[in-house]
């Protein structure tokens, strides 16, 4: 409509974010090394270019700041819960708007975040001898989930073709199979490879656990960030007639928003969502809620213009990659806004790759081993950031790894 097409974003704006309390900013040194703030670089903290945690340098968008200011403007930060309906409804015209999906109000929860959500759907699933199982590589909180309800972790390796991962069903199968596997934690897109499963993939992994009574909880915190034109399909859309399947969503990776802590848990199961009312902390931030609804009810052209933005960076870096380091492995993700390249032909061996680009060229970044397992000689580059910052991030990473190369053949002529 008129007001769309007349707004238009600013994406290339560079932001400020220090003394803003960003981990992206100040919270490398302990998250990335496990260091002090002592830990010291021969860049200066506001030199790196960072392209580590998943959260990003576009400014949240107005219509979000704009419903925040107004909850301000009713000058009382009380205790609060959702009350007004228009909540649900927001949730739920965007659930049916992007993925023809919807869900009765009831099965609706909230949390603060999908980490924490995570944490508590496997302890109120699992008995204490049970196990949790996950496809590799994986986002570490994954791992953290069963770490932190001392449960026994169980990997599925994806299959890596050149680059192009599928999911091995003979192995995924075998361990869900197992008696005391209970639970899976499956990422649809996937972080951090970026895939989005097809329909056929999602109905084989509901087969393979539902018929092994395994409950599944699909984190689908990427699903909004997709490339135009690919869809998403929500796994639960798939088995209407089971409630072993938890929705997490949020828009707090779609919008930026992920400092407002506030995700979406669509629990079908009674017994379950019983043991959530009872056991999980209700009371929620107003500024939250108001940002959340404001997401889903004005949210569109800014996530429009933000997924071009998005395919614009995604295309440079597959231009540069091709030209720049033609032994690495890089294919554009069908979702996310993390590059996840194999740059194993360039890469130093046996050093840490982050220490390694922190040092020699300046650039924050995550690499394979920050992914559970299966990820051995990837990076994971986050471009969610204004297209000049990605241009030197590039720039100085392929320089090093170029320089990195020819020191190898160097010592081996
Ligand atoms: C699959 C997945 N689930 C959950 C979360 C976090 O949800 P929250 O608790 O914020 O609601 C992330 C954020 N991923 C990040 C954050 O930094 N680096 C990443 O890869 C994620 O990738």
């Amino acid at each position: 409509n008129s007001t769309e097409r007349a707004k238009s974003y600013n994406f290339d704006e560079i932001i400020d974010r220090t003394g803003t309390n960003a981990m992206n900013t100040d919270g490398f040194r302990q998250y990335i090394f496990n260091a002090t703030s002592e830990m010291t670089f021969p860049f200066k903290d506001e030199e790196m270019i960072r392209m580590w945690i998943a959260d990003m340098d576009f400014a949240t968008p107005p219509e979000i700041l704009d419903a925040v200011k107004q909850r301000l403007d009713r000058r009382i930060m009380g205790y609060s819960q959702i009350f007004d309906p228009a909540y649900y409804e927001a949730v739920a015209s965007w659930m049916k708007r992007y993925y023809d999906w919807c869900f009765p109000k009831e099965h609706l929860e909230t949390s603060n975040g999908i980490i924490p959500a995570l944490y508590e759907l496997v302890e109120y699933i699992c008995q204490p001898d049970e196990k949790v199982l996950i496809l590799t590589p994986s986002y570490g909180f994954f791992k953290s989930a069963a770490d932190h309800n001392r449960l026994e972790l169980v990997c599925s390796d994806m299959i890596n073709e050149q680059g192009q991962y599928t999911i091995d069903f003979k192995d995924f199968e075998a361990k869900a199979r197992h008696e005391k596997v209970r639970v899976c934690i499956f990422c649809n897109p996937h972080n951090p490879s970026g895939r989005i499963w097809s329909t056929e993939e999602l109905e084989r992994v509901g087969e393979i656990c539902l018929s092994n009574d395994v409950w599944i909880i699909s984190d689908e915190i990427h699903c909004d960030l997709l490339r135009t034109g690919k869809t998403h399909t929500p796994l639960a859309k798939l088995f209407p007639a089971t409630d072993r399947i938890i929705t997490c969503m949020s828009p707090s990776k779609t919008f930026n928003m992920a400092g407002l802590m506030f995700s979406n848990v669509i629990i079908p199961n009674k017994g379950l969502r019983d043991i959530w009312q009872a056991r999980h902390y209700g009371f929620k931030n107003p500024l939250s809620i108001a940002a959340t609804q404001a997401a889903y009810e004005h949210g569109d052209a800014w996530l429009r213009q933000l997924k071009l933005y998005l395919d614009g960076n995604f295309a440079y870096v597959d231009e540069y990659v091709k030209q720049h380091l033609p032994l690495a492995v890089f294919h554009i993700p069908d979702a996310t806004y993390l590059a996840w390249i194999d740059i194993a032909p360039y890469a130093p061996k046996d050093v840490s790759l982050p220490l390694f680009f922190a040092e020699q060229a300046g650039v924050l970044l995550e690499d394979g081993g920050m992914f559970v397992a299966n990820g051995e000689g990837y990076i994971r580059l986050n471009l969610a950031c204004p297209r000049s910052i990605l241009k030197e991030g590039l720039s100085r990473i392929s320089r090093v790894l170029v320089k990195q190369q020819e020191d190898m053949l160097s010592v081996t002529v």
